[in-house]
């Protein structure tokens, strides 16, 4: 039995995060911590999962690192530096290994790695993502992660800028930029999480789409690195290094 315990258990993702662990036989819940409990509740876990709010998760990671405990973090908002900042933590603490995934949708990495695999063939790549509008950044971490994924692609392949004549814009009409590739944000009642990947070429497009249809969508993954976490050797960004890809 992996002992699990759980940061943000009473938020959206945590909730479904709770019930999935709960449910497995291999694993056992024994903490639940949500915003204004102690983190010494979570002493008697081996992992810790992590969904709650960029502000804080880098608070919440230094302490599981510094008490030796795995980490599988679903929340967003790391860059280069922060990354950075938790492979100093993870160094200074050799045998605890964390997990950062900005998604833990099956689909949604096979998304992503998809378009990093058809960004070579399009001289044009923009990214639409759409979430519900209680969401804190933007543009999302999936998002971000693809854009960077995608400019990888086309620097390997040789390929330059996506052409754009635009010479007077709105701000924020083109979107943000990110590693060179325009990421549009919509916030929007009523959706969850999706996102659109559009490469164009000559005469013709090819549109790579995710739906996310709810939040229990992103418990296998995060049930997967639970289990894989302890085998793994420091810090390991996304979740395709454990599907194989
Ligand atoms: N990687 C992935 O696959 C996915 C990542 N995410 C990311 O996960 C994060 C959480 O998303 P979501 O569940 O929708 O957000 P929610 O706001 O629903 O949940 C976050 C929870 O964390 C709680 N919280 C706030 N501060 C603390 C604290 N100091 N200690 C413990 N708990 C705290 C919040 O409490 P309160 O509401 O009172 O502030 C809330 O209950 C976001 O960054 C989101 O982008 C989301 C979906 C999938
Ligand atoms: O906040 C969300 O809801 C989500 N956040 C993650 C992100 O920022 O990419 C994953 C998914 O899009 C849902």
């Amino acid at each position: 039995m992996i002992k699990v315990g759980v940061l943000g258990a009473r938020g959206r993702v945590g909730v479904e995060v709770c019930k999935a662990v709960a449910a497995a036989d291999d694993l056992e819940l024994v903490a639940e911590v949500d915003k204004g409990d102690p983190l010494d509740a979570l002493t008697g876990a081996e992992v810790v999962v992590d969904f709650t709010h960029p502000a804080i998760v880098m608070g919440n990671l230094e302490w599981c690192v510094s008490h030796g405990i795995h980490t599988v973090v679903g929340t967003t908002g790391f860059d280069a530096g922060r990354l950075e900042t938790v492979r100093g933590w993870l160094a200074a603490n050799p045998g605890t290994n964390s997990l950062i995934a900005p998604n833990f949708g099956i689909a949604a990495v096979l998304m992503m790695h998809f378009a990093a695999q058809a960004a070579k063939h399009f001289e044009s790549v923009e990214i639409v993502e759409l979430h519900h509008p209680h969401k804190a950044d933007a543009p999302s971490g999936t998002a971000r992660r693809t854009a960077e994924l995608v400019a990888r692609a086309r620097r390997e392949a040789g390929l330059g800028p996506s052409p754009d004549a635009t010479t007077t814009a709105l701000d924020g009409a083109r979107g943000a930029d990110v590693d060179g590739v325009h990421v549009h944000a919509v916030r929007l009642a009523g959706l969850i999480a999706h996102q659109e990947v559009i490469l164009g070429g000559e005469g013709e497009t090819l549109t790579i789409r995710h739906d996310t249809m709810n939040r229990a969508s992103f418990t296998p993954g995060v049930l997967l690195g639970v289990r894989r976490v302890q085998g793994l050797d420091g810090l390991t960004v996304g979740l395709e290094r454990l599907l194989d890809l």
